[in-house]
């Protein structure tokens, strides 16, 4: 294949290797327990109810890997749903909205200065 064509495809996985970075930093984050995985509609009473397009950093992990966000937006997105939600059903003197607030304020500092670097 020439060169020139070969230039024009720049391989997506580079372009999202930053995003999955991010992600495993969010996961590795001691007040990440809450978001790990999906809330358990079951054993939250009013969960289902209050909160409408429920999200966690599993469930955009898969997205991320199978290629499900086509812009930086869309994973953004899917970030903020996690903490907006958690800011929605849990008091902000609680165990899970502290957490929520301390993980906001740590991605909100990465994605900057992931964003700095580009
Ligand atoms: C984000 N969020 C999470 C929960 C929750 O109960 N998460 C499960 C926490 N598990 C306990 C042992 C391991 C993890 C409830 C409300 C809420 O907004």
């Amino acid at each position: 294949v020439s060169c020139a064509k070969r230039a024009k495809t720049p391989n997506s996985e580079l372009l999202f290797l930053p995003f999955r970075v991010l992600l495993a930093e969010l996961e590795a984050h001691q007040d990440a327990w809450p978001f790990l995985s999906p809330v358990k509609l079951k054993s939250v009473p009013g969960y289902r109810k209050v909160i409408k397009k429920p999200m966690d950093f599993f469930t955009i992990k898969e997205k991320l890997i199978n290629n499900m966000y086509l812009n930086q937006e869309n994973f953004i997105i899917d970030v903020n749903l996690v903490f907006d939600n958690c800011q929605k059903f849990n008091e902000d003197d609680s165990e899970i909205g502290q957490a929520g607030h301390r993980m906001k304020r740590f991605f909100d500092k990465r994605w900057t200065e992931l964003l700095r670097k580009q």
